[in-house]
């Protein structure tokens, strides 16, 4: 039976078809696979590059382009095209199947053999290649094949390789690039390394359509053609890079984590890694730090198990419970001992006030608290030997053993008084909800699928650790240290997860422009950021294969100012026909949302503040910098970045009272801007009044 497999180039143009096409190229398709290979009515093309291509009839006007198996049943969708330009389209191009991947590749071999004079004739001046230094061995092992390897020996520049990019399929484009900008071989092998076959059959285009998951969608049947039809934007559904995919399907023999800088599809990752987990029957927990952060996972969630293996999906749904951290914990309390009594942050300094009184001690309640929350929780110490071991790390003055024990003796008979009067916090029913996990014998998930994990607790992290048993696949666990804007510091080995030797880079962006990306990467240039596991983490490397406008940097003289060119520049959005959903505006502080929100209003643009758990909405969306975490935009406005607003002094700790406080409250800081600039898709704008924040004045000066 023939099985028809879509391109990824087919299902990006999809969208721009007209609405009569689109349902007609359902409808063909629909019934591709009932089709005998008589019924299909393939034409042949005369005076083909690739006499494997073939036509198929949309309507009067319209033709599908597929390449069809000499001895084969897969057929692949390449493009939809008026009559005309789909049959010169196919004429010039080629199918072949990469010697090193075993993937599909499809080019315009016409326009890559016709460039090779041109460029061999303007090479004839110049003194030096651009690989000179490569062997054509090596780049034959990194699956530079015959044709493209003439192109490769007349290049000069950089730029060239750059302007040949829509010549070359492209992972060769990318060995090339890899080798330009200095890899090794050998480092570029590694990079390639997730999609490296053995024995490559170059005759077999079903094998390799088979292999090539990142670029062709081998469709199930009607209802998973549909599913992709429907939402052809999200194409993270469908088509994973090879690094993803190994890390989707890999089978860890214990915890395993996937690191990389924004945008790289970490998130993709833990919700194709939960999906899969939960199709081979296991019970998945995908969690995250916010509560609006699980929302979005959870209908992402659901369309992926609508495209993916379709009529699975209520099954496979079910066993996967998305929720934030918080919410799980409470959810296990609340079986246990019903609903808590939880104190508020007035009631909880005046039992700390009655601690210190009934103690006579000399210490104030917000000493006492910060050093139960960040020694005595972190560390989760239970006995006073516990406490005086534990590592004070960021908790500004030493302590002499008098005083530790004067702390415990007041953590001590704060904790009695919680128990005794019922009360608690939300980070002892995390903890209660750790120790009920723990003590249960039958786990309530075998995975847990942890996004964002750099903002969460060590409470937190003992939670989910108690949440699963250890084994196999236990906890998976995505995130980028470098956009920790909640959390403190936690090592994973300190919270008992042990990822060593089981951890993944994500490298490609798919989110933002190289621009964009590399602005804000400088943002975060030399701040030594740890990787959880004891070393420091880097987002070198990271990039874009996008391109676009520079960022536009700009400072006023005054608010005022500065808030009307903002409204002109999101008016030149909207009059560029950008929508003003696709639009979004951060801030520092809410008081500046509010302010650009009503100016924005009053200067007739729609718009509206982001809250809590309601990110979707009309209008161009103005939120604080920690709201803009999880979403994305077409273009962005980031607004008062002052010097008197960023960082902003009340959430930074006074450097003389402790200076490693301090410095780990600046990069929080630091963090939250890289966080904001990074959700802007094609254009961004940061702009001040007064002084630029110095953040943003390092990078003016580099
Ligand atoms: N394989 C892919 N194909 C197409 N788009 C992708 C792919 N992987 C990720 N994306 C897109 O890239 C964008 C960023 O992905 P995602 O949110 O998963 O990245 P992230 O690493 O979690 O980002 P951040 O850390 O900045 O929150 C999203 O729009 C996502 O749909």
């Amino acid at each position: 039976m023939a099985q028809l497999a879509l391109d990824k180039d087919f299902l990006l143009e999809f969208p721009s078809l007209e609405k009569q096409v689109r349902e007609r190229v359902s409808e063909v398709f629909a019934k591709f696979e009932h089709a005998t290979h008589a019924g299909l009515h393939l034409e042949k093309i005369t005076g083909a590059r690739d006499d494997r291509m073939r036509t198929i009839r949309i309507d009067q006007f319209w033709r599908g382009v597929l390449l069809a198996p000499p001895n084969g049943d897969t057929y692949t969708l390449l493009k939809v095209l008026p009559h005309d330009a789909a049959y010169d389209w196919a004429k010039r191009r080629k199918a072949s199947v990469n010697a090193v991947t075993g993937a599909i590749e499809i080019r315009d071999i016409a326009a890559l053999d016709a460039s090779i004079p041109h460029m061999k004739r303007m090479a004839e001046s110049v003194p030096e290649r651009l690989f000179e230094h490569v062997k054509d061995a090596d780049l034959r092992r990194l699956g530079i094949d015959e044709h493209t390897l003439p192109l490769v020996r007349v290049l000069t520049a950089s730029f060239q390789l750059e302007a040949a990019r829509g010549l070359l399929p492209p992972v060769q484009w990318d060995v090339l690039y890899g080798l330009a900008a200095g890899l090794s071989p050998e480092e570029v092998w590694d990079e390639l390394g997730a999609s490296i076959v053995g024995d490559v059959d170059p005759e077999d285009l079903d094998a390799a359509v088979r292999r090539s998951s990142d670029r062709v969608l081998l469709v199930e049947g009607p209802d998973e053609l549909m599913a992709a039809l429907a939402h052809p934007f999200d194409l993270w559904r469908i088509y994973l890079h090879p690094v993803q995919r190994a890390v989707v399907d890999a089978s860890y023999k214990g915890s395993a984590r996937i690191s990389g800088g924004p945008g790289t599809g970490k998130t993709v990752v833990a919700l194709h890694r939960a999906h899969r987990l939960a199709r081979a029957g296991g019970r998945v927990l995908l969690t995250t730090f916010t509560s609006t952060l699980a929302e979005s996972l959870q209908a992402s969630l659901t369309l992926l198990a609508e495209t993916t293996g379709a009529g699975e999906a209520p099954d496979v749904l079910s066993r996967v419970r998305v929720e934030h951290v918080d919410r799980l914990a409470h959810r296990v309390f609340r079986e246990a001992h019903g609903l808590p009594e939880l104190v508020t942050a007035q009631r909880e300094r005046r039992l700390w006030e009655e601690v210190t009184d009934q103690l006579g001690l000399d210490l104030s309640a917000t000493f006492l608290a910060e050093e139960w929350r960040q020694v005595v929780l972190a560390r989760g110490a239970r006995t006073a030997a516990e406490y005086l071991s534990a590592k004070r790390t960021g908790r500004g003055r030493g302590l002499g053993a008098s005083a530790k024990a004067q702390v415990w003796q007041a953590v001590t008979a704060f904790q009695e008084l919680l128990a005794e009067r019922g009360l608690w916090t939300y980070e002892t029913v995390v903890e209660e909800g750790a120790r009920l996990l723990s003590e249960r014998d039958d786990k309530p998930f075998d995975h847990v699928v942890v996004d964002e994990a750099q903002d969460l607790y060590p409470g937190q992290w003992r939670l989910l650790r108690a949440a699963a048993a250890e084994g196999p696949d236990d906890m998976f666990v995505a995130g980028d240290t470098h956009q920790r804007i909640y959390g403190p510091q936690v090592s994973f080995s300190e919270v008992g997860i042990n990822v060593r030797g089981r951890s993944s880079k994500l490298r490609i962006n798919y989110r933002t422009t190289a621009q964009i990306l590399r602005w804000s990467l400088g943002l975060m240039r030399g701040q030594a950021v740890d990787d959880m596991d004891g070393g420091l983490d880097s987002v070198a490397g990271c990039r874009s294969e996008m391109r676009g406008a520079e960022p536009v940097l700009k400072g006023f003289t005054s608010w005022d100012t500065e808030l009307r060119h903002l409204t002109e520049t999101v008016r030149s959005w909207t009059d560029a026909e950008v929508l003003p959903e696709e639009i979004g505006v951060a801030a520092r502080s809410n008081k500046t949302v509010e302010q650009v929100v009503a100016a924005l209003e009053a200067a007739g643009l729609p718009a509206r503040a982001l809250a809590k758990g309601a990110h979707e909405g009309k209008g161009v969306a103005v939120g604080t910098m920690h709201r803009m975490k999880g979403l994305e935009f077409r273009c962005l406005a980031v607004v008062g970045t002052s010097g008197e607003q960023l960082p902003a002094p009340r959430s930074v700790t006074p450097e003389d009272e402790d200076p490693g406080a301090h410095a780990r409250d600046l990069l929080r800081e630091r963090s939250l801007l890289f966080v904001a600039c990074t959700r802007a898709r094609e254009q961004l704008t940061v702009s001040w009044h007064h002084s630029p924040s110095p953040f943003i004045d390092a990078v003016l000066s580099d």
